[in-house]
């Protein structure tokens, strides 16, 4: 997978090139190029944003430098990129979203700053056929992009064979199943006077994950009653709904 991320602050993509994400680099799994959005400005003053059409706060990224960049990059490789724009006006990112952008050949990061890129970018990019995805990773205000694009690209490079040492585990996370993961325990068998459940000692793997499963499906009724509801009727065994 080739990764490209158009940014004004490069350096703050730095932690994709460390851990997990950074030795996925080193076997040739991903391809991570990080572009500098000044550098398709043709001022002194290397400007990228302006005020914004019909007034109010704050200044908008111009459709110009946005295009030059785009285009260019785009030329750097024949694959056809998903172009990923990080706002708080996007479709929810989830696993689903992480799992589907796995399968993709390359991704596009366009990281907006200020009150957003101009509109007309990604109007463009459409209308010339190209996949854009304006994505959020929560209801919050962040500052630009950036952080987005780090949580991004490590829910989907985690994903890509041969990244994780225990494909299983990908398996097992939250979500993947729909549903979030229970509590886990490690040793000692009692710490602070706080034991290990006996059953996950008991080394009777029905039980265990039987035992597994009984939390997963009271966290998630507890913390996300959305995701519950939101789980197809075959996704729950006889078991489940006697839960
Ligand atoms: N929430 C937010 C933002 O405020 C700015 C850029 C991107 C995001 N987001 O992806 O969630």
């Amino acid at each position: 997978m080739r990764i490209d991320v158009i940014t004004i602050f490069p350096g703050y993509l730095a932690p994709l090139r460390e851990a997990l994400l950074g030795r996925a680099i080193a076997a040739g799994l991903v391809d991570l190029d990080v572009h500098d959005l000044r550098d398709w400005t043709h001022d002194v003053h290397q400007a990228v944003d302006d005020a914004p059409y019909g007034g109010g706060p704050g200044m908008v990224m111009r459709p110009q430098v946005w295009g030059e960049a785009l285009d260019a990059v785009l030329a750097r490789d024949a694959r056809t990129p998903r172009i990923v724009v990080p706002t708080p006006a996007g479709r929810p990112f989830t696993q689903a979203t992480a799992q589907e952008w796995a399968g993709a050949e390359r991704l596009l990061f366009a990281c907006g700053r200020y009150e957003g890129i101009d509109q007309r970018v990604v109007d463009d990019a459409r209308g010339r056929g190209l996949p854009v995805d304006e994505v959020s990773i929560g209801d919050y205000v962040l500052v630009g992009g950036e952080a987005a694009v780090l949580v991004m690209v490590e829910a989907v490079v985690r994903l890509l064979p041969g990244v994780l040492g225990n494909p299983a585990s990908a398996e097992q996370d939250s979500f993947s199943d729909g549903l979030l993961e229970g509590p886990a325990y490690t040793r000692p068998e009692t710490w602070r006077g706080l034991a290990v459940p006996e059953v996950l000692r008991s080394g009777n793997h029905a039980a265990i994950a039987r035992w597994r499963r009984d939390r997963a499906l009271e966290r998630t009724a507890q913390r996300r009653p959305d995701l519950l509801a939101a789980l197809p009727e075959r996704a729950l065994d006889k078991a489940d709904r006697a839960f």
